[in-house]
């Protein structure tokens, strides 16, 4: 499958997984794998996502996010973990924190600085293609590891995925179309995104998540993802079956976090159903 966003030009997702990868190799070579396990084996023990991502009413997972490279520039957020604690007051199940750098302006660092300012479960988001950035999460306090399907063959989706559980960990196995949740579900996959953004095009179809939704298990956690701009979308996706939903910019970009996370949680509990 050949998927192109500019004339002669790689898809946005290729791109950004190449430059991962060289980062990846150079981490590789500094920082001995013998290490990453040392303090994967000291960090604080693995907070149960599954349980807190699906219940009564929708869960709302809320983004610590600077910039994408669908937006560009979106919040400085100097202190990531007074971020993530609005988020916590205003009622969020789970944070996700972006730590890719040069795309998304994330760090590592900005995952541990959440997990030790709130006690919800926080996801490394991140395009995670091989065990040792799976070890890492962990050693960061990570709690959940999302895994990109598009970027992932099928042997690799399943060793990672079985990486992340035997760590303790969660997995949010992303998929943006048919084929790819049934790769997701076959995988194991206990908690499926359905991401709205399509990562190689970098274009939104708020649509794709109701289309997808169905072909989901009953028993597997189901999060609709990007694009969410406020409380009537995410009362949508609830309608259409969300359990939670991730949202990045509609939150970084709030004069008030907490009010904007409460607000999303609450149109979904009176409006769906
Ligand atoms: O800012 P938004 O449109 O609310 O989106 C949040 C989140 O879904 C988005 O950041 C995202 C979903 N999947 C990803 C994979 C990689 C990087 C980023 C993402």
């Amino acid at each position: 499958m050949t998927v192109t966003t500019r004339p002669g030009g790689e898809s946005v997702l290729a791109r950004i997984v190449a430059d991962v990868r060289r980062e990846l190799a150079l981490r590789m070579t500094t920082v001995p794998f013998s290490q990453v396990e040392a303090r994967a084996a000291a960090a604080p023990p693995p907070r149960d996502a599954l349980p807190a991502l699906r219940g009564d009413g929708l869960r709302v997972i809320a983004e610590v996010k600077r910039r994408s490279p669908a937006k560009g520039p979106l919040a400085p957020i100097p202190d990531p973990g007074a971020l993530a604690g609005r988020y916590v007051a205003g009622g969020a199940a789970a944070i996700s924190v972006l730590t890719e750098p040069n795309w998304f302006a994330g760090s590592p660092a900005d995952l541990t600085a959440v997990r030790t300012a709130v006690e919800v479960p926080v996801l490394r988001k991140d395009f995670v293609v091989d065990p040792y950035q799976v070890w890492e999460a962990r050693a960061l306090g990570a709690d959940l590891v999302l895994l990109i399907v598009a970027a992932l063959d099928a042997p690799t989706l399943r060793s990672l995925l079985g990486q992340v559980h035997s760590l303790g960990m969660t997995a949010l196995v992303e998929a943006h179309d048919q084929a790819e949740v049934t790769r997701a579900v076959e995988a194991g996959a206990r908690l499926v995104g359905v991401n709205a953004r399509d990562l190689r095009t970098l274009r939104i179809d708020m649509a794709a998540f109701a289309a997808l939704a169905a072909g989901i298990p009953p028993d597997v956690v189901r999060v609709a993802e990007s694009g969410i701009r406020g409380p009537a979308d995410a009362a949508a996706y609830r309608a259409a079956g969300a359990d939670a939903v991730l949202v990045g910019e509609a939150v970084v970009t709030s004069p008030d976090p907490a009010a904007a996370v409460a607000a999303l949680a609450a149109a979904a509990a009176t409006e769906a159903r």
